[in-house]
């Protein structure tokens, strides 16, 4: 080995900074070569018996230990004990006492003979020799002990059982005196040495014994090295020490490993005989001191091939031991050379395989490569595709949602209501969801699966959140901004998720706010956005529809909540006597939802634990003016949370909320019978039947804007409602109200609306006599409701039918004779002494002549409508007198007296007072103005009105 073990060992403990100056190596490696030696010796004298190891002391010195070996009888001898027949006819000495001293001539070959057998047989069996020199004077005797130690170690593997392979040096143990120091200091470190000594045991033994072959510092010595290195270190110091002498040990192995394996592949790579066999014998290439040497060079001084070699050997060249061992190194190389070529032949055959499966993998990658090519413009091209499919049918959405903006369909959108805690494990009767299909899977009786699929303008499924629903209901919701009357309606199953959509759930969070609050949040968005332009102002009412009674919402005392009201429109609004609330901020408009929802009918019923027993209508009112024109715009928006149907029998309710499921489900078959005959487009649509129908008047036969939110549940047992429900959605999609319009005033109409409002003003300030003011409050009132289209109820004079007529104050404005010029200063009017009583009858005149005409030509354009007698008897009979009085009143207040020959009789009403003895509403006197006689009395002979001495506001609370 060509490092020195105890240079390694002082390299580290170097770097451990220490010197090692003081330690005496020559002495120490004395020391180790004779611990060696002895164990040689006490080992052949054990082999050999007290008669062959006589010339053999205990513990020789180095001389006498060569000297008892030189004949090579001892050696041959134990040799033959170890591997019997290994030397088959060992020399002995002529005189068995006689130890042949140095120089002594020996008879002829007697005893090299012997050494030479003894050399090649255990070259043979593959143990390290020495050469026959080193038993001669000043040889190196190491290599022979180590030669014996490792026939030793040899022996001890046969006599083991000789299992496996034995490697010199395997077999070896630590010496005792590293054990010892070690259990004497480990201390600490014990595991750490022990787990190195024991892994790396052998290959560090084998070192270390391959060094003392080379004449290095031995075992021994680097043991007491060690030892003595280790005794004066802290304890902590040494595992840290012995880490770093074995990994640097390691290295030097591996490097070893690495040079040798360099070697055997030039030898398998063609190096000649010459070069192996001199390697062995340390014969320079050129010299030429002996036969053998001769031989394996050829005339030229190159070396040998084999071929010359074995000539050489034929012709006896080679001296005989040479020869022998030559030989077998000859046949040795030629098996290798012989799996060389083997190896050589197969690893061609592989290179071979390798470059065809190498062309046919580049043949398959370039197949590959084509089809993935191939693919990559299928899919570039069906992802074109794809995209424009998506965008023809975005297009076709749009399209479709134009043609139903123009013929007014209503829209339908559909949601699915999730499972709800406890219905986890439930099948779905909700099949495929897609753009605007649902299709419901359900079992017939028979157990057979069916499916239907129907098909809405939106379906949401249960995944889609509050926000969603919201911004595809949004655009619709803006464009009451824009003048536009928008109804939303939420339709459904009972508890299947109405208030929901609607509203919200029970806590109301940013997410989960329904439609309600969001519109509104989003009209003061846009208003605010749009402040620099238009201005808007927007109001709220609430109601229900509680057992067929309207009830307001917004009333702060039951008493009033509970006051039923009456639908009638009067400027623009339904029912104006329930409180119409201003509002700015989306604030105010949460405090007045949680009052309506407080006020708002519900109940526990099986089906839902908070039922809403009513019918429920947020009524957002927007007027907006534009800055610069000045032109209005009007827009309404009912938001109406329907009571949901229920089949009586599976909500378990009796009494009370039996008698409410009773007026829910008749309010809403009136409204599929309204959607029917809008549906078939029939001349008479029945809206009267229910105040549910009456509220979406507007709404459904309008030219509003109207969407539905049909709820469905997706549990099995309520499949029935839901394709019943489902059912109903179709047919009000496909209900046609024509295309909406937009409430909008210009200027001129405005200005004409604002003189009259004036003239109204002076001729009241003009004339003292209160009737007279009654009669122009009746005309400015008249006048301020029809601002614009409105209906009203009036009654034909020739045919004694009320007649529900459309008029256009418009026309009758812009017919009216001498009125003030537009644009006029109002302050020319306003001076008493300018404005003549005759002026201002003549003015009303016309105006009431214009009206009657038009209602009479708007009476044979729409024909009858309602008969007032079956308007009357579908009153119910049990409603507060209040009430009827007031409908009374409304009718009788007509301004062209229309309702005054209404009988308390026809109506079936009991009057307590203020009725003539005939049961009739006392005319009353007619107006004079001028001539005390009233203009329109002398007109019409009707009375203008009859009211109870005070004008009643339209709609302020
Ligand atoms: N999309 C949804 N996500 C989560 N929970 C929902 C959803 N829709 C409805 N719910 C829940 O289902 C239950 C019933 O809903 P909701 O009260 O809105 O039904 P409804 O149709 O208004 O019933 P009713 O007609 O009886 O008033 C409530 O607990 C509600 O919170």
């Amino acid at each position: 080995m060509q490092c020195s073990m105890v240079s390694l060992v002082e390299d580290v403990l170097q770097h451990h900074g220490k010197s090692f100056s003081h330690i005496d190596l020559a002495s120490r490696k004395a020391h180790e070569a004779a611990l060696r030696r002895n164990e040689a010796a006490g080992w052949l004298r054990k082999m050999v018996g007290v008669v062959g190891g006589r010339d053999l002391p205990d513990q020789p010195s180095e001389e006498e230990f060569r000297l008892a070996l030189r004949s090579g009888i001892v050696l041959c001898n134990v040799l033959n004990k170890v591997q019997p027949g290994a030397v088959p006819k060992v020399v002995e000495a002529p005189n068995e006492s006689i130890v042949v001293p140095d120089g002594a001539a020996l008879s002829v070959f007697q005893y090299f003979e012997n050494v030479r057998n003894f050399l090649v047989s255990v070259e043979d069996m593959g143990v390290p020799s020495f050469e026959a020199s080193d038993l001669e004077k000043g040889g190196n005797s190491s290599r022979i002990v180590n030669c014996i130690l490792a026939l030793k170690s040899y022996c001890n593997w046969k006599q083991a059982g000789g299992s496996g392979l034995w490697k010199f040096g395997g077999n070896q143990k630590p010496s005792s005196a590293v054990k010892q120091f070690i259990r004497r200091n480990a201390g600490l470190f014990t595991n750490s040495l022990v787990r190195n000594t024991s892994t790396d045991e052998k290959s560090i033994d084998s070192l270390l014994s391959e060094e003392s072959t080379s004449g290095d510092v031995g075992i021994g010595s680097l043991t007491s090295l060690v030892h003595e290195l280790l005794q004066d270190k802290k304890q902590e110091d040494i595992p840290l020490i012995v880490e770093s002498m074995l990994s640097k040990v390691m290295e030097e192995f591996e490097h070893k490993i690495t040079l040798q394996n360099d070697q055997l592949k030039t030898v398998s790579n063609g190096t000649t005989i010459s070069d192996f066999v001199k390697s062995p014998f340390g014969i320079a290439p050129n010299s030429n001191k002996n036969p053998t040497e001769i031989a394996l060079h050829n005339e030229n001084g190159a070396a040998a091939s084999t071929e010359e070699v074995m000539e050489a050997s034929k012709q006896g060249k080679l001296c005989n031991g040479t020869n022998q061992v030559n030989m077998k190194l000859k046949s040795q190389f030629d098996r290798r050379q012989m799996l060389t070529e083997k190896y050589q032949r197969d690893i061609q055959e592989l290179k071979n395989i390798c470059d065809a499966v190498k062309g046919d993998v580049h043949v398959l990658k370039t197949q590959y490569q084509e089809e993935v090519d191939n693919l990559g413009k299928h899919l570039h091209g069906l992802t074109h595709a794809a995209k424009g499919y998506k965008s023809v049918l975005e297009e076709n959405r749009k399209l479709y949602n134009l043609v139903q903006d123009l013929k007014g369909n209503i829209r339908v959108y559909c949601r699915v209501r999730p499972f709800l805690p406890g219905q986890a494990n439930s099948v779905t009767t909700v099949g495929n969801l897609d753009d605007g299909n649902i299709t419901i899977t359900s079992n017939s009786k028979y157990g057979k699966e069916s499916r239907k699929t129907f098909t809405f303008n939106k379906v949401f499924g249960s995944s889609a959140t509050q926000e969603e629903v919201f911004s595809d209901t949004q655009p619709l919701i803006r464009s009451v901004l824009d003048g536009y009357n928008v109804c939303i309606f939420a339709y459904g199953q009972t508890g299947s998720g109405k208030t929901y959509t609607m509203s919200g759930p029970n806590d109301i969070t940013d997410e989960s706010a329904g439609v309600n609050y969001r519109a509104l949040g989003d009209l003061f968005l846009i208003s605010e956005q749009r402040r620099d332009t238009i201005a808007y102002d927007v109001s709220v009412q609430m109601i229900e529809i509680y057992n067929e009674q309207v009830r307001d919402l917004l009333a702060t005392d039951s008493a009033n909540k509970r006051y039923p009201l009456v639908f009638f429109l009067s400027n623009g609004i339904n029912v104006p006597d329930a409180n119409i609330v201003p509002v700015t901020s989306t604030s105010d408009v949460i405090a007045l939802m949680n009052l309506g929802q407080k006020n708002r009918a519900v109940g526990s019923t099986a089906m839902n634990d908070r039922s809403s027993r009513s019918h429920s209508c947020l009524t957002v009112h927007v007027q907006g003016r534009d800055l610069t024109s000045g032109s209005r715009v009007r827009g309404c928006m009912h938001l109406v949370d329907l009571a949901g149907s229920e089949r009586v029998e599976k909500s378990e309710v009796v009494g009370d909320r039996l008698k409410e499921a009773q007026h829910i489900n008749r309010s809403l078959s009136a409204l599929g019978d309204v959607i029917a005959s809008l549906a078939q487009k029939n001349a008479h649509v029945p809206y009267r039947n229910s105040k549910l129908t009456q509220l979406l008047q507007d709404s459904l036969g309008g030219q509003a804007k109207t969407l539905m939110f049909v709820h469905i549940s997706p549990e099995p047992d309520a499949v029935l409602e839901t394709l019943s429900t489902l059912k109903f959605a179709e047919r009000v999609s496909n209900v046609e109200l024509g295309a909406a319009k937009v409430n909008k005033d210009n200027s001129e109409v405005r200005e004409l609306k604002e003189q009259i409002s004036n003239l109204t003003e002076a001729l009241a300030r003009k004339d003292g006599d209160s009737r007279r003011c009654q009669s122009l409050d009746v005309l400015s009132d008249h006048s301020q409701c029809t601002d614009d289209a409105e209906s009203i109820e009036v009654r034909s004079n020739s045919s004694k039918k009320t007649k529900r007529r459309t008029l256009d104050s418009q026309a009758l404005l812009t017919n009216s004779p001498p009125s003030p010029p537009i644009g006029s200063p109002i302050s020319k009017y306003d001076d008493k002494d300018s404005l003549s009583d005759d002026w201002v009858d003549k003015v009303i005149i016309n105006k009431v002549d214009r009206w009657e005409e038009d209602s009479r030509q708007s009476s044979e354009i729409f024909g009858d409508i309602d008969d007032i007698d079956t308007a009357t008897a579908a009153s119910d009979s049990s409603e507060p007198e209040c009430v009827l009085q007031t409908k009374l009143r409304r009718l009788s207040s007509l301004p062209n007296g229309v309702g005054s020959g209404i009988t308390a009789k026809k109506t079936g009403l009991k009057l307590s007072n203020g009725l003539d003895k005939r049961g009739l509403i006392p005319t009353p006197p007619r107006r004079r103005i001028s001539n005390g006689i009233s203009p329109l009395s002398q007109k019409t002979g009707r009375s203008p009105a009859s009211l109870d001495g005070k004008r009643k506001p339209v709609h302020a609370k």
